[in-house]
């Protein structure tokens, strides 16, 4: 008689990815999640794929009852509203998407929020390994977001800058009023500094991903939560805490 593995049946879109073969390593070590090949037989999915791909999948997993664990780059506003609408009458089915499932960058994200009440200008630079498709990062994008939140929570207007033409491509591109900077490079995988000023004095966060296997323990958290979150939850922050 053949034995039927227990756990969380999960299926991974992107297997054969970067972080996608690492996680399919790590879900197979797990006692407690069996690793599925076709979506059908899912209780989860993991999507680790492309941005072009990701809202696609989204919905076909939606579409058959199956959770989703999202680490796929390229969300805005516009697409998580999409997920909540699809998710509205889907009672008791959980997404969650995740800009960065290093706990370090959560944490960075986190403290950036805090640090952007107390100063009068804050920039992002990420900078990345360059196989990498979509710029701005996620992860700097939700920093900014965040950044624009605690500045807006000290009322504080907008960032002192003289230069004249702010469109040209020297200062970035501005996110949520913060500019951000893409640095790609072979050599990098994953890293961010986030720097504030004020008179006299500045402080830089910095966050590196030197390692693929930063992200695993934050997905297999978010795998193990995510049946019992229905709904959107966005960012890994809510499950640690
Ligand atoms: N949230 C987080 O913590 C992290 C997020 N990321 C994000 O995850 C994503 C993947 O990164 P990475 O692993 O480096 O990228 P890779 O390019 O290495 O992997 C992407 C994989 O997706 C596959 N793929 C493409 N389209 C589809 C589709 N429609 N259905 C199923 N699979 C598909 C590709 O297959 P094929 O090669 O055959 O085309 C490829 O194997 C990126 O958006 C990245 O920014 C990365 C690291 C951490
Ligand atoms: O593409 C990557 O590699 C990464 N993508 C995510 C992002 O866009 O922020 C997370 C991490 O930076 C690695």
């Amino acid at each position: 008689m053949t034995q039927q593995r227990t756990g969380i049946r999960v299926v991974v879109l992107g297997a054969r990815g970067r972080v996608g073969s690492q996680i399919c390593q790590a879900i197979h070590a797990a006692a407690d999640l069996h690793l599925v090949e076709d979506l059908g037989d899912a209780e989860v999915a993991v999507d680790f794929t492309t941005p072009d791909a990701v809202m696609g999948n989204l919905q076909r997993c939606i579409d058959r009852g199956v959770h989703v664990v999202v680490g796929t780059s390229g969300f805005d506003e516009a697409r998580l509203d999409q997920v909540r609408s699809w998710l509205a009458d889907r009672s008791g089915l959980g997404v969650v998407v995740a800009p960065n499932f290093a706990v370090g960058a959560v944490l960075m994200t986190e403290f950036a929020e805090r640090a952007a009440r107390y100063f009068d200008s804050a920039e992002i630079v990420e900078m990345h390994h360059p196989n990498k498709l979509d710029a701005p990062s996620g992860t700097a994008t939700h920093t900014a977001e965040m950044i624009a939140a605690g500045r807006a929570a000290a009322g504080r207007g907008a960032m002192p800058d003289a230069t004249q033409d702010k469109t040209g491509p020297a200062r970035g591109s501005e996110v949520y009023g913060v500019r951000i900077h893409a640095v790609r490079a072979r050599g990098l995988l994953a890293h961010q500094q986030v720097l504030f000023g004020s008179a006299g004095e500045t402080l830089t966060l910095r966050h590196d991903s030197l390692d693929r296997s930063s992200f695993i323990p934050g997905v297999l958290l978010a795998v193990r939560a995510v049946p019992d979150r229905p709904g959107l939850t966005v960012g890994l922050g809510p499950l640690l805490s």
